[in-house]
């Protein structure tokens, strides 16, 4: 027997493995089982090459659990090591790259367990004692057994193993039981080896018999050891892919499409990307793609590999330029990884751009599944963008998909307002605001439906990019306002009678929660509705952007801010008009010619107060303006109170004011009952 003490340049390298990997302890057994794999495709080259001549036999790696001894065994039928071997690629770990990143990194500590390709040695993270017992394929090598408890002595030894290969034997560590259990051995095979390239097996097979499950004869296999991704497209059917996709997430939906990325410069990189059908909920569906090195499960973290907004898709990415082991931040900042990055947008953009091109009926018909990965891409990917506005699509309210440039024309002639500023109509709710897009439609105009989750910012983003245009919701303003072709028609009633007619209606609007509404007169044409009401497109899309940016919140505090807009052209208003007029008269007259002196007598007294100082007032002075401004608002309340009275009295009032309402989805529970009573009574 030999004694001997590991090549590890920095001597206490272990308690650094265990306290910065402590939360990934669980890779342990990836590194084990691939090296297996390694280990195993390294004969096969050879046995290609015509360089190991003995019979290959079965390959498979093997797994498994003695929960008395407490070990966890890893088989292979590779390569083995010989006594050198081990020496060479276990003691002086060196070789295998603690050295190298000790001397590429050393200005740089914190970098080095983030670029430490932790292998072998990271058994030591759930064993407190290790065993290789090894033989090689080579003529005449005898077997050997090292073992070695974590510090830097080692045991070598001769052994007793009649077939080539290795088994590694980990003696876990007492706080490390949960690695004996089978399931827990199972997930993590599951996890980490369900693609690598040689089969790996863990136990047996099981079926139920007699009342319970039982072990078969037959072996159970983990892993797919030429996973979808690896072939040729070419050699693949949709079915194929679809499969795959099961296989990967079978709680999961069909797939919309996918993307065979195939590419080995300037780097090498394999992978199925997956379209999936999501309509909401962006969270919920992130981190689904799967990251590989040579069909070595790396990460499920995607972030900053791909592009943010692709974090939405799902499938598998395999290159072996992605390094195994490495920290986010070390990933994010890697060249090879930002190319990646970088490839895999262009692979999108082409392949969307591609279906769009040979299918536009068929890419039409997924537009609105398709339309949040593409707004987000837009949103958060300028590059994106300037691939996507030729591919991607506007929705009208009729149905009919138009790309950014086919829309424009069509609106170009209709819809530019009296500053040739072209206006884009929309909706975001088809049943909702309904008559206001049947009033811009009878105009002549086309109306968006424009109702997705990214709809608000993907606005903002296209006002910006799009030339001398504007987006408005169709219930923004009156119809003539959307687009002022020319200066809007006045009312044609006084201004004595318009604040009048406001009074009234404003009286008798109804006190919502953090609601606020204006009421304006307008003469819309006698076919037009007696009443709608308007929200200022500037306010409301302030206030649903506060929900996607920070910073905004401002916005949300505010109340809605609606218009109610009369016609004065329409018979029901002219009658309230005139009732109010006749019914208020008699009680208005007394109080207007009060006003009238009281107004008077503040001018005057304003007149003669001109250009003296408030100190430079007597206090009789002062009284007396006080006292004249307190008699005008009194009146004034008087005023208020009498058109109040009147619209209190007066059904056509109420109806107007609840029909406007109930065309907005505003009116509710009592007022809504109270106006079906309403209703049956003016029927009768
Ligand atoms: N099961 C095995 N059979 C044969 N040789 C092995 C086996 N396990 C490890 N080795 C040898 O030990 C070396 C060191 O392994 P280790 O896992 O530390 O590094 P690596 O596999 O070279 O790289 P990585 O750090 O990426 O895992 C391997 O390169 C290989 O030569």
């Amino acid at each position: 027997m030999q004694k001997g003490n590991i090549g590890v340049t920095t001597e206490n390298i272990f308690p650094v493995i265990k306290k910065f990997l402590y939360s990934d302890h669980e890779i342990f057994l990836r590194e084990m089982v691939s090296n297996a794999v390694d280990a195993t495709q390294k004969l096969k080259t050879l046995a290609q090459q015509g360089e190991f001549k003995g019979e290959l036999g079965d390959l498979a790696v093997r797994v498994s659990l003695d929960t008395e001894k407490g070990t966890i065994t890893i088989s292979d039928r590779g390569i083995g090591m010989t006594e050198e071997e081990i020496d060479k690629y276990i003691n002086q770990i060196a070789f295998s790259g603690v050295n190298d990143f000790l001397e590429k990194y050393k200005d740089n500590a914190n970098n080095i367990i983030g670029h430490f390709g932790l292998g072998f040695y990271s058994s030591f993270m759930v064993a407190k004692r290790v065993d290789i017992i090894t033989k090689s394929y080579k003529d005449g090598a005898k077997a050997v057994k090292w073992s070695c408890d974590g510090s830097p002595a080692y045991e070598i030894d001769e052994a007793d193993k009649a077939d080539r290969g290795s088994d590694i034997v980990l003696h876990v560590d007492d706080d490390c039981k949960e690695f004996l259990e089978k399931n827990k051995i199972e997930e993590l095979l599951n996890k980490y080896c369900k693609f690598m390239a040689v089969p790996v097996v863990f136990g047996k097979k099981q079926e139920w018999k007699d009342g319970k499950m039982q072990d078969t004869d037959e072996d159970h296999v983990i892993n797919s050891v030429e996973p979808l991704w690896t072939k040729a497209p070419s050699t693949l059917k949709d079915e194929d892919y679809k499969s795959f996709y099961r296989t990967l997430y079978p709680m999961h939906d069909e797939p919309l499409f996918w993307i065979h990325l195939n590419v080995d410069y300037p780097f090498n990189l394999t992978g199925i990307l997956y379209f999936p059908r999501i309509k909401s909920n962006i969270e919920l569906q992130r981190n689904k793609i799967q990251l590989y090195c040579n069909q070595v499960f790396v990460t499920d973290q995607v972030e900053g590999i791909v592009p943010e907004f692709l974090t939405l898709l799902h499938g598998v990415i395999d290159s072996p330029d992605i390094p195994l082991n490495v920290s986010r931040s070390y990933l994010q900042s890697d060249r090879e990884v930002k190319k990646i990055s970088t490839y895999i947008t262009k692979k999108v953009s082409d392949r969307l751009q591609a279906i769009f091109k040979e299918d536009r009926k068929g890419y039409e018909e997924k537009w609105d599944d398709l339309k949040l990965f593409i707004n987000y891409g837009m949103l958060s990917d300028e590059n994106f963008y300037d691939r996507a506005k030729d591919f991607a699509l506007l929705k009208d309210t009729e149905g009919k998909y138009f790309t950014f440039e086919e829309y424009k024309q069509l609106i170009e002639s209709t819809q530019k307002d009296k500053d040739d500023t072209l206006v884009y109509l929309y909706a975001t709710d088809r049943e909702e605001q309904y008559s206001y897009i049947q009033a811009a439609k009878d105009k002549g105009y086309s109306v968006l439906q424009l109702d997705g989750q990214l709809d608000v910012p993907a606005i903002q983003m296209l006002e910006q990019k799009f030339e001398k245009s504007r987006f408005t919701r169709v219930d923004a303003d009156i119809i003539d306002r959307l687009i002022v072709k020319d200066d809007a028609p006045k009312s044609t009633l006084s201004d004595d009678e318009s604040a009048n007619l406001s009074s009234v209606f404003r009286s008798q609007l109804p006190h919502l929660d953090k609601t606020e509404f204006m009421v304006e007169v307008q003469a819309l044409g006698a076919n037009a509705r007696p009443v709608m009401i308007t929200q200022n497109e500037y306010m409301r899309r302030m206030k649903e952007m506060s929900r996607f940016q920070a910073g905004m919140n401002f916005y949300a505090q505010m109340p809605d801010s609606f218009n109610l807009v009369l016609n004065s052209d329409h018979p029901l208003v002219k009658r309230v008009l005139d009732e109010c007029g006749s019914s208020t008269a008699d009680a208005l007259k007394p109080i207007e010619s009060e006003l009238r002196g009281q107004e008077a007598r503040l001018a005057a007294l304003r007149q003669s107060q001109e250009g003296k100082k408030p100190e430079e007032l007597s206090q009789e002075e002062k009284d007396d303006k006080a006292n004249t401004e307190k008699a005008i608002a009194e009146q004034k309340n008087k005023k208020q109170q009498l058109f109040a009275d009147f619209g209190k009295q007066n059904a056509v009032v109420h109806q107007l004011i609840d029909l406007a309402l109930l065309q907005n989805g505003m009116l509710k529970g009592e007022a809504l009952d109270k106006f079906l009573q309403r209703s049956v009574e003016l029927i009768k």
